[in-house]
């Protein structure tokens, strides 16, 4: 029977990529998407300006919004101090079974807390369910109509604090017109856009960082 795109990029982890070694599982997947197959992981040129940012913050305290495979999920999770934590959200189960195998093989397991559901659910949840004050990070990677909704919610539940930092991924294309508007415009963020290509094409794409001024 037929394989899914995720399937066939956990394989190819799973064939190229060192046991533990979560620099060689993102270059795999890396290699798979320009040789083989797109997929919608952020990419190793986006992906150094993720770096970049997750290294400034520091953070103790991550929300990444759509696992997907856990290509950026490993990225992350790499650069982190040693007890920080990493709670990712993915929607779609066969998703999420596929990137718990992925992180499994990077050998993150322990810093990294994947849940399934969705966001308008989980959100509400995260202080009582996960001891969680405020997130010091949070890379926006999920359905692009639903970045606005979920940063007016992260708000509304005090998941963040003044300092707190958003990335968001994608804000040219597909394009999150409407978060753009509304994190640009609001006297309550400081935003830069880092201008960059969409993974793997010589398409524009950016990520969208943005200060939470509390
Ligand atoms: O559509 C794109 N991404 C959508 C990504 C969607 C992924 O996020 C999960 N999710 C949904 N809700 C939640 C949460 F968190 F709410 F639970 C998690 C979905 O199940 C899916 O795995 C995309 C598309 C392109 N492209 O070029 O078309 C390029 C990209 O980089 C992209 O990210
Ligand atoms: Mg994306």
């Amino acid at each position: 029977t037929q394989t899914t795109r995720p399937q066939r990029l956990l394989a190819a982890v799973q064939k190229n990529a060192t046991r533990g070694d979560p620099r060689s599982v993102v270059k795999a997947i890396d290699q798979f998407c320009r040789q083989k197959e797109w997929a919608m992981n952020v990419g190793d040129e986006k992906g150094c300006i993720l770096d970049s940012v997750v290294t400034e913050v520091n953070p103790a305290t991550v929300l990444e919004l759509g696992t997907y495979c856990a290509y950026s999920t490993v990225r992350i999770a790499s650069l982190l101090p040693p007890h920080a934590k990493l709670i990712t959200l993915e929607f779609n189960p066969h998703n999420a079974a596929i990137a718990r195998q992925v992180i499994a093989w990077a050998g993150l397991g322990d810093k990294i807390q994947l849940v399934e559901g969705a966001s308008g659910d989980w959100i509400p949840k995260m202080k009582e369910k996960f001891a969680i004050e405020t997130f010091d990070l949070v890379f926006l990677d999920h359905w692009k109509d639903r970045y606005l909704p979920d940063t007016k919610l992260m708000e509304e539940c005090g998941l963040l604090r003044k300092g707190s930092i958003l990335l968001a991924d994608n804000v040219i294309c597909p394009g999150t017109p409407d978060y753009l508007e509304y994190i640009r415009n609001s006297p309550r963020y400081k935003s830069q856009y880092f201008r960059s290509h969409l993974e793997y094409t010589k398409v524009e794409d950016g990520l969208e960082k943005s200060v939470f001024l509390g």
